[in-house]
């Protein structure tokens, strides 16, 4: 109901789009046109971090931003085409090949990105690197060849390549070598358990999202972020992401990690029972043992903001939800043969599909391609809805934003032969 004497709101939207409510509208269309046409974010660079000088900064080809992916079966991610004019005419370009040596999963459906610009990545990776040796000392000298080889740079670059800067990029970067720190000491194969592993999330979580007590207590909580790589290395991570990001975002930030340290929990109480769940218990848990985090920093990554209420609407939820697990089973696929050869018995899709509905291991694998098929079908046809319903700038951006993350998250994968192996399926 408007107050007496203001007249409503006016919004262009379809009528099914009401429910997102003109308040929020009307704002997060202003927040979302200057967010576009001004990329870099408003929040100040910290000196420490700032851009080197006089060094020009590779101007980011936003062609595929615009334009969306472009090979066969990518017209449901082209979002703002559908429901608005384009920003500008955007020239055809031919869908990019893989590289010759990438891993093929015959049936797989992904999109093929355009190659990321090798000087970001080159930078990118100098600069992450410096990061994690010289800043939280993450790792000692015999992992190097382990931190190279898992490419963070290139990853980063090809799932954001909306970034205004290299700093923006070093933002994801942190956080994602962060969070492999976190699940490869306190969960997997460089030192982790499952026992005592509540305890040691827990206490790395307030990295992320502080303690708040007595003067007599404080001390002794802060010391104990630098205690070890995994809570040194979320501690710089999030006080370079909290620079960048609005309160909002870095909220949205920390629920996104709670979720994730619950699914790192379910997987390690299941692991220390030798419990196999059913398939769909499978896939809540790996809802929440998920890339989400990643994807939905994209706004931040590429220094605009999607608000609030807009990120929390239900069908924005869904669409979140289903990105992230398409992601994740992606790598399930990829990292099948990694997993098998691990020592104990990992869990992924195929193992459980071929446990739980008796099938053999090469048709568990295949019915996992399939559910990982449904799961990409599902999100882009939810994201073009809501992009129809909710056609406002920063809503078109995010998802815009989104998709591209996921179709990067599978370049990675596919690319990345120092760390996956394809099983001999087909
Ligand atoms: C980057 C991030 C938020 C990671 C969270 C959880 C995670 C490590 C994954 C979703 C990747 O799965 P997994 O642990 O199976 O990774 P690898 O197969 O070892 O590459
Ligand atoms: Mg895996």
């Amino acid at each position: 109901m408007p107050e007496p004497g203001l007249s409503p709101l006016q919004s262009s939207l379809p009528t099914a789009a009401a429910h997102f409510g003109a308040h929020v509208l009307g704002r997060a269309g202003s927040v979302g046109v200057e967010a576009a046409d001004a990329a870099p974010s408003t929040a100040p660079v910290p000196a420490e971090v700032a851009e080197p000088e006089p060094a020009p900064e590779p101007v980011p080809d936003l062609g595929p931003v615009l334009r969306g992916p472009s090979g066969l079966g990518t017209a449901a991610l082209s979002l703002a085409r559908s429901v608005a004019p384009p920003v500008v005419e955007p020239p055809v370009v031919a869908a990019p090949a893989a590289p010759a040596d990438a891993l093929h999963i015959p049936g797989l459906y992904y999109h093929p990105v355009v190659e990321p610009d090798p000087v970001r990545v080159e930078e990118l990776s100098r600069r992450i690197k410096d990061w994690a040796m010289d800043e939280v000392q993450l790792y000692p000298e015999e992992w190097e060849g382990q931190f190279d080889g898992f490419s963070v740079g290139k990853y980063m670059v090809a799932c954001h390549p909306d970034a205004p800067s290299i700093e923006h990029l070093m933002v994801a970067a942190r956080l994602m070598v962060a969070e492999n720190a976190v699940d490869d000491c306190y969960c997997e194969d460089h030192g982790g358990s499952p026992v005592g592993l509540g305890g040691r999330l827990l206490l790395a979580h307030t990295a992320l999202d502080p303690l708040h007590t007595t003067a007599e207590y404080q001390p002794r909580w802060a010391e104990s972020l630098h205690e070890d790589a995994p809570r040194r290395s979320y501690r710089s991570a999030m006080e370079y992401f909290v620079r960048q990001a609005t309160p909002s975002q870095a909220d949205r930030f920390r629920h996104d990690m709670a979720r994730l340290h619950l699914g790192y929990l379910a997987e390690g109480a299941w692991a220390e029972t030798d419990h196999t769940p059913e398939v769909w218990e499978y896939l809540v848990m790996r809802q929440f043992n998920n890339f989400r985090p990643c994807p939905t920093i994209t706004d931040t990554v590429g220094g605009y903001e999607l608000p609030a209420d807009l990120h929390a609407q239900p069908a924005m939820q869904r669409v979140l939800a289903l990105a992230g697990n398409a992601c994740t089973i992606v790598n399930d696929l990829y990292s099948y043969t990694k997993e098998l050869a691990s020592p104990g018995r990992h869990l992924n899709l195929p193992v459980v599909l071929a446990d739980r509905e008796n099938l053999s291991d090469q048709d568990g694998y295949l019915k996992a391609v399939e559910v990982h098929n449904d799961l990409m079908r599902d999100f882009e046809s939810e994201a073009a809805a809501l992009a129809a319903a909710c056609p406002v700038p920063s809503v078109l951006r995010f998802l815009r934003g989104v998709a591209v993350w996921v179709d990067g998250n599978h370049y990675w994968h596919q690319t990345n032969t120092f760390r996956y192996s394809l099983p001999d399926f087909w």
